[in-house]
């Protein structure tokens, strides 16, 4: 089936075949629609509406009334005839395109009229019947520079129309602006002026993948080149302005868990609603920094390629004074602090500062991700071993240590999907691993748009070149993989949209007034 963005029928004859009584609005739409997109001519063809009926609920949204002049409204019955001889001169009058417009018709008059469309390749689209089409239209948003189709395949329009609704929802109303201010910072790094022109296109693309929506409109150059300190969504005001009740400040390292509101920890949600002041992970989704209440500062940690270790650094400093001026710090981290959040040495910094610190766990990715994606980590006869590995050691070097194969382990590799190509050879020429080990990454786990894509071990590299990734995510390998479902022999990989919205029923406020 063709999915059309746009109809563009330029120069086309077009039919549409109606046998309603009345003017519907899907005949409006078609009208409009077909008219607007410069046609050579669109035929109404109806046995039962007069012009003056159609012609007076139009409602003019037609670009000029020029186009009017292409519409001819033939009051008969629609006959098979009607395909071959009222087009254009230019294809011996075989017609362009064939919109069957109300549901009403006989199912053997529909297939008549399908079957002819396909001998004489002519497009045809039967309202509400993938069957008997063979293109379908998206059902478009367009706001300005934005731009997006959405279609269910002809399995309802209502449905598209209403999933459109919820995507619309989602945008901020300042997207325009997003999106020129991103692009507006894009070409000022690829011109001349701009130092390390190849880091702060990387630092961009962090920045984009993310940062809340909002922030991606107030980003400058100045805040990307020069003072990152800027990138603070909101200056933290707490840290300029002297506590005078010498409060005595606090310091939690709090997991996020890896994405959605239902993995989060009522722990975890105490602390975000206590906190003067959150340093989070760049990792830390949307869902949750969604939650932070207005009143609390909050900083996102610049953790680009290559600049791990300074972001790490001025993070630990903006925590220390925040909080010898009596506030309580929430380091919020994503998933679990321990689990490769460099949970370790932040504890230590502020305990060698003379703090307690608070640690509260989170769900960590590799567990939530295993779940999601049909995986059981360990299963009696195939798994009696977990591992979680990162792929990237010391500045961001391939770690040393890489684990033999190990039949019954189930291996989650962390920070690896950029790696996998150097990672890959190692694994499979020197720790005796088998190609064909099944595989899955999975990547956004617990979001909306969480995705797995299943492969075997010897394809990971080209299937990670192939797939457009959505980080963050993670490869998990193993037998443990084949325990639901495997591969067939001919497929070199599989993508499953595994997204769901968990947070929907999540009773917030109900969570909250718990909290007091
Ligand atoms: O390959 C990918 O998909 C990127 C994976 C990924 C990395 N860091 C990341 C992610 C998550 C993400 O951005 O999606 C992002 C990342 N790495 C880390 C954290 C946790 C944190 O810093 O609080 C985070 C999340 C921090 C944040 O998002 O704000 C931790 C980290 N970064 C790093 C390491 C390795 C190390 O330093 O020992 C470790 C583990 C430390 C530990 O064992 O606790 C350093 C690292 N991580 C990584 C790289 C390669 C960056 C590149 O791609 O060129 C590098 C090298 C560098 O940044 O100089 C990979
Ligand atoms: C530095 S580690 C942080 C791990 C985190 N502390 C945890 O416990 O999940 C970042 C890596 O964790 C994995 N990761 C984190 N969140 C994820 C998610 N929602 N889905 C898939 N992988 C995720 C990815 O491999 C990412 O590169």
């Amino acid at each position: 089936m063709k999915i059309l963005a746009q109809l563009d029928t330029s120069d086309e004859s077009i039919i549409l075949i109606d046998n309603s009584n009345s003017v519907s609005k899907n005949l409006i739409n078609k009208i409009s629609l077909t008219l607007n997109s410069n046609p050579n001519k669109v035929i109404l063809i109806n046995p039962n509406l007069s012009q003056s009926e159609i012609l007076s609920k139009l409602d003019f949204d037609i670009k000029n009334l020029s186009q009017l002049s292409k519409l001819e409204i033939l009051n008969k019955e629609f006959e098979i005839n009607d395909l071959l001889n009222l087009g254009r001169d230019l294809v011996k009058k075989i017609i362009d395109r064939v919109f069957i417009i109300s549901s009403n018709f006989e199912e053997s008059k529909i297939i008549e009229i399908y079957q002819n469309c396909l001998i004489n390749r002519i497009p045809i689209n039967t309202y509400n019947s993938s069957k008997y089409s063979t293109f379908t239209l998206l059902s478009t948003y367009n706001n300005g520079d934005l731009q997006i189709g959405i279609t269910t395949n002809l399995h309802g329009c209502k449905m598209s129309s209403r999933l459109k609704r919820e995507l619309i929802k989602s945008i901020p109303p300042n997207i325009n602006d997003i999106i020129l201010n991103v692009s507006n910072l894009r070409n000022l790094i690829n011109s001349n002026e701009i130092l390390n022109k190849k880091e702060k296109l990387k630092w961009l693309s962090q920045i984009i993948d993310y940062y809340p929506l909002n922030e991606l409109g107030k980003i400058s150059i100045d805040k990307l080149n020069n003072d990152l300190n800027d990138l603070v969504f909101k200056t933290p005001n707490s840290l300029n302005s002297s506590i005078n009740n010498k409060k005595i400040g606090k310091i939690s390292l709090v997991g996020s868990g890896p994405g959605s509101i239902s993995n989060l920890t009522i722990g975890a949600l105490n602390s975000i609603y206590e906190a003067d002041l959150i340093l989070a992970d760049k990792l830390v989704p949307q869902e949750i920094l969604n939650l932070i209440p207005k009143n609390v500062e909050i900083f996102i940690a610049r953790k680009f390629p290559g600049n791990a270790d300074n972001a790490q650094d001025e993070l630990l400093k903006i925590g220390l004074e925040a909080i010898e001026k009596g506030l309580n710090v929430v380091r919020l981290k994503q998933g679990d602090p321990y689990i490769f959040g460099r949970g370790g040495e932040e504890y230590l910094f502020f305990q060698n500062h003379g703090y307690k610190v608070n640690v509260l766990c989170g769900l960590s990715s590799p567990f939530v991700a295993t779940i999601n994606a049909g995986i059981p980590t360990t299963h009696r006869g195939v798994a009696d071993q977990i591992m979680i590995c990162t792929g990237v050691g010391r500045l961001g070097k391939i770690p040393e240590n890489l684990p033999l194969f190990e039949s019954k382990r189930t291996v989650i590799f962390l920070m690896s999907i950029k790696r996998i190509v150097d990672i890959l050879p190692i694994l499979i020429n020197e720790k005796q691993w088998p190609s064909n080990l099944p595989v899955a990454i999975v990547e956004r786990a617990s979001c909306g748009d969480e995705r797995v894509i299943r492969t075997r071990l010897g394809n990971l590299a080209d299937v990670c070149n192939k797939i457009e990734s959505r980080p963050p995510g993670l490869i998990v390998t193993g037998w443990a993989c084949d325990v639901y479902t495997k591969l067939n022999d001919n497929e070199e990989f599989r993508i499953i949209e595994t997204g769901v919205s968990l947070d929907d029923n999540v009773d917030l406020e109900k969570i909250v007034t718990l909290l007091k």
